[in-house]
């Protein structure tokens, strides 16, 4: 599957970029390495489990299971009626419950637990009610934090790699994407986890992008259309319409649910500029954090205005609210919303914070800025690139406009929802697992 790869495999190294902040080498050729997906570990799930004695602990109502190895795991009786796998309380042709919470009794006791002949975990309840559990469904759900953070992190693999200007941009074939199922996981794992994968290959026309979506399920419609035209426009209703300098931003922070994901395809390169930028933004989040507190913390917590009115694939005046460093309840950075374009002249603070906002993004911008934060690339017809637009920053340098080559790369957008189910589905028929 990663023939086509092999004459770029031996041009740059075949390894997986190791350290999250490897300082940039000075007088790096501004051409860029590639990692192949080869080299990218998929994660591992699964296993058979065997119970070997499990026990109701009437006064915790609690189910102790002991597994083979000797370890145990709890499972509250409320939680155990409430997921009863029978076909009365699950659907089975949607594995969805069917049981209600008017008819679940959160005080149930438990009248029995038994191990029966196949290893399943066997329980009577009070109302005579009965329902199995396969040892390998309870392991994955149990209520350890270890397990927890086992299971939250198969379901939506949230462990990112930080990189700065050594990275090398992992690569795939576009066509092996599109007809593989192994280079298609690789490609999304990739993705997930570095935030960016380069897919060569593709033919140099409109429609690969539409092409591309339909292999993950559907792409993201905007006000600029289901794909949309980077070109140089007249009366550009976006900046990105013209063949000006776009500095490192995300798209459509004008949106509450900015696209997660973003593809862009070359068609035609200019004769001269119009090389690409990328910065890893959750990366740069944790550095300012370290290195300017302050400025984190005011970036992370004001809400900045953004607007963008215009007229293309219908008439729209978007206006949001976010928050530049978007953070989760616990503080961990999840989104960077900044685009300095479609930043509103609105902005919504007390006079006292106007100044320490502006000097808290200019901090942010310098560091994302800085030569060893940066990686360039200049894409050819064919290339293709797919990006996190929830944590990456993009830009591209002002090019050269008219002549005999116009510039044209089109563009779509698709969320993580349906990109991570495709991820799911893929791993299921790769490897087997649930
Ligand atoms: C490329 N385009 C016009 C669809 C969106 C540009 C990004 C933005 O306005 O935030
Ligand atoms: O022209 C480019 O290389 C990038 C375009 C872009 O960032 C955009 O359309 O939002
Ligand atoms: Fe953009
Ligand atoms: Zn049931």
């Amino acid at each position: 599957m990663f023939s086509s790869l092999a004459r770029c495999a031996s041009r740059a190294a075949l390894h997986v970029l190791k350290g999250t902040s490897r300082p940039s080498k000075p007088g790096k050729v501004p051409c860029f390495g590639h990692q192949t997906l080869a080299a990218v570990p998929l994660p591992t799930v699964g296993g058979t489990t065997v119970v070997r004695h499990a026990q109701v602990l009437d006064h915790k109502r609690l189910l102790q299971v002991e597994w083979d190895d000797g370890s145990y795991s709890f499972y509250p009786f409320t939680w155990l009626r409430d997921n009863c796998q029978c076909p009365l309380c699950m659907l089975q042709s949607a594995k969805a419950r069917s049981l209600l919470l008017t008819d679940l009794d959160v005080h149930t006791g438990m009248d029995q637990v038994q191990i029966t002949e196949n290893n399943k975990v066997s329980i009577t309840w009070p109302d005579q009610h009965s329902s199995e559990f396969e040892p390998d469904w309870l392991k994955k759900r149990c209520f350890s934090p270890e397990a927890r953070q086992a299971r939250q992190e198969e379901l939506f693999l949230n462990e990112r790699e930080f990189w700065d200007s050594a990275l090398q941009i992992p690569m795939a074939d576009f066509e092996a994407v599109l007809h593989d199922d192994k280079a298609a996981l690789a490609w999304l794992v990739a993705l997930r986890r570095f935030g960016i994968v380069y897919l060569k290959g593709a033919p140099v026309e409109q429609g690969q992008l539409a092409r591309l979506s339909r292999r993950i399920g559907y792409l993201r419609l905007t006000f600029y259309g289901h794909t949309w035209q980077v070109q140089d426009k007249p009366m550009a209703n976006n900046v990105a319409y013209t063949s000006g300098k776009l500095s490192l931003h995300t798209d459509y922070p004008a949106l509450h649910h900015p696209p997660g994901v973003q593809f862009l395809h070359c068609l035609q390169q200019a004769q001269q500029g119009g090389e690409s930028e990328v910065v890893d933004g959750f990366h740069m989040a944790e550095l300012l954090r370290r290195e300017d507190p302050e400025a984190f913390n005011t970036l992370s917590s004001l809400y900045i205005d953004y607007t963008d009115t215009g007229s293309d694939y219908c008439d729209f005046i978007v206006q949001s609210k976010n928050r530049i460093i978007d953070v989760d309840c616990e503080g961990r950075v999840v989104r960077i919303n900044y685009n300095n374009a479609t930043r509103d002249s609105t902005l919504d603070l007390p006079l006292d914070q106007v100044q320490p906002f502006y000097s808290s993004l200019k901090s942010f911008v310098e560091l994302m800025n800085r030569p060893e934060n940066v990686v360039s690339y200049r894409m050819e017809p064919g290339d293709l690139v797919t990006f996190d637009n929830w944590r990456l920053l993009h830009g591209r340098k002002n090019y050269s406009s008219g002549g005999r080559t116009l510039r044209h790369l089109e563009g779509a957008y698709l969320d993580w929802d349906e990109v991570m189910s495709r991820m799911r589905i893929l791993r299921k028929a790769v490897h087997g697992d649930s």
